[in-house]
């Protein structure tokens, strides 16, 4: 494939045209009586008209017909995909998953999406859900849509080349994207795939304030891409559009391609990003920071500074820690935590905890490093070192209560009941007055 363009920026106004038609945005207004090459005007808004400035997102797409041209939607069996979030019965355990079951048959991208874990509902939007998705096969003549959040999408395996309505990304493990609400995209895949997403309900994803770090540092914002214009003027071809409402998925069949815009401007954009180029931020005196230093991207609630759900990796960094216990430390917190693993291990549990797989840690259940992380982690040299190299686990933390569903419990099969086995035989080395 030709190497794909992309703009960069975060939250930028951007604009683009498939060069195939130059000067296809019209200029000084969104709407003219007639648009040029004959093409339909579209707004696409991503937040309420009268949003604040800072908050305001929205894109005018230049297409070749409107989205409306379908037939009606009718309701199609739900893949595994659920905001049904009391089918189990609430389990404060530790919990941890192996690595979750590549496509065995024939799966495209939305056949193969299962939901494990979340909280609240996109009727009201407040909530997130976290699904993994397997597939082998590329979506043919199918687009999804999600009216009900955003999804962050996470591969751990394979290469997802995705079409949207704005152009073309591929996104690679080790790289992540990001698709908002509403707009619709087609993912092809030519190996096997696996990976894990974060959908949230109610606002958008942001890069989190630096504070007295400054105006530089982890994600920088010109290292988030955004695709190009791209159309494909297909008619007659029979094409089906998944449409995910109130957490039910919908199909509409339309005789033409959705991916027919040839311009547009807005800041209301689909974006990939590339983990390795995060800017880590560290201790380099003494203890363990918390993991907030590692936030990529975070979706606000409206509670200053808790997020519904943060986006956080452990990316490979040097640790320099003086007197310190350097690996995470035994921790109960108000927040959930989901951890997943992109590639080799993570820190606190090496062996144990799988590419591919996950661990969910509740809200004030306690956990933290395993018995033989704890002992190396207590007699190391303190030396500087390179850590985590070669590796990359991620979080979703979210202040939402996180309830599983069935399928993450049982239907997967993939829930380890030994997991609570890791922290056993931490005995006591207390050493004062019995
Ligand atoms: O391993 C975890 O559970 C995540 C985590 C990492 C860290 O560096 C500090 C606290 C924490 O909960
Ligand atoms: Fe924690």
């Amino acid at each position: 494939m030709k190497e794909l363009q992309y703009l960069r920026g975060f939250g930028s106004e951007f604009s683009s045209e498939d060069p195939r038609c130059p000067n296809a945005l019209p200029l000084g207004q969104n709407s003219p009586q007639k648009c040029p090459y004959g093409l339909y005007a579209e707004q696409l808004s991503g937040t309420s008209f009268t949003a604040p400035r800072s908050e305001n997102r929205r894109t005018w797409l230049y297409r070749i017909r409107p989205s409306v041209g379908h037939q009606p939607f009718k309701k199609c069996a739900n893949t595994g995909m659920t905001h049904n979030w009391g089918e189990q019965e609430p389990d404060p355990n530790q919990m941890r998953w192996k690595p979750f079951d590549l496509a065995a048959s024939d799966e495209d991208f939305v056949d193969g999406l299962k939901t494990v874990c979340g909280a609240g509902d996109p009727k009201i939007k407040l909530g997130l859900a976290i699904h993994v998705y397997s597939c082998n096969s590329p979506m043919k003549n199918r687009a999804f849509y999600n009216a009900d959040g955003d999804f962050l999408i996470v591969p751990q395996m394979g290469t997802l080349i995705i079409r949207t309505e704005f152009g073309k990304m591929t996104v690679s493990p080790n790289e992540i994207c990001v698709i908002q609400q509403g707009m619709r995209f087609s993912v092809a895949v030519s190996e096997q795939s696996r990976g894990y997403i974060l959908e949230v309900f109610g606002r958008h994803f942001h890069l989190p304030d630096l504070g007295p770090i400054g105006a530089n540092g982890l994600a920088n914002a010109r290292d988030f891409l955004t695709p190009t214009a791209w159309y494909e003027n297909c008619e007659n071809i029979g094409f089906e559009i998944i449409g995910k409402f109130q957490g039910h998925l919908f199909s509409a069949e339309q005789n033409h391609s959705p991916f027919d815009v040839v311009a547009w401007h807005g800041n209301y954009v689909p974006y990939k990003y590339d983990l390795s180029k995060f800017m880590v931020i560290n201790s380099v005196s003494f203890d363990h920071c918390d993991p907030s230093i590692f936030t990529v991207l975070t979706c606000p609630s409206d509670k200053l500074g808790t997020a519904i759900a943060d986006f956080v990796i452990f990316p490979p960094r040097w640790s320099v820690q003086e007197h310190t216990f350097r690996p995470p430390y035994y921790h109960r917190n108000c927040m959930s935590e989901f951890m997943g693993l992109i590639l080799g291990e993570y820190e606190a549990k090496k062996g144990s905890f799988q590419p591919g797989g996950a661990t969910l840690h509740s809200i004030m259940t306690p956990h933290g490093p395993d018995k033989s992380c704890f002992e190396y982690g207590s007699n190391e040299p303190l030396v500087p070192k390179k850590v985590a190299e070669g590796t990359q686990a991620f979080m979703f933390e979210s202040c939402l209560s996180l309830a599983v569903t069935e399928w993450g419990a049982k239907t997967c099969e993939k829930l380890d009941p030994e997991y609570f086995k890791c922290w056993q035989g931490l005995n006591s080395n207390f050493t004062g007055p019995t």
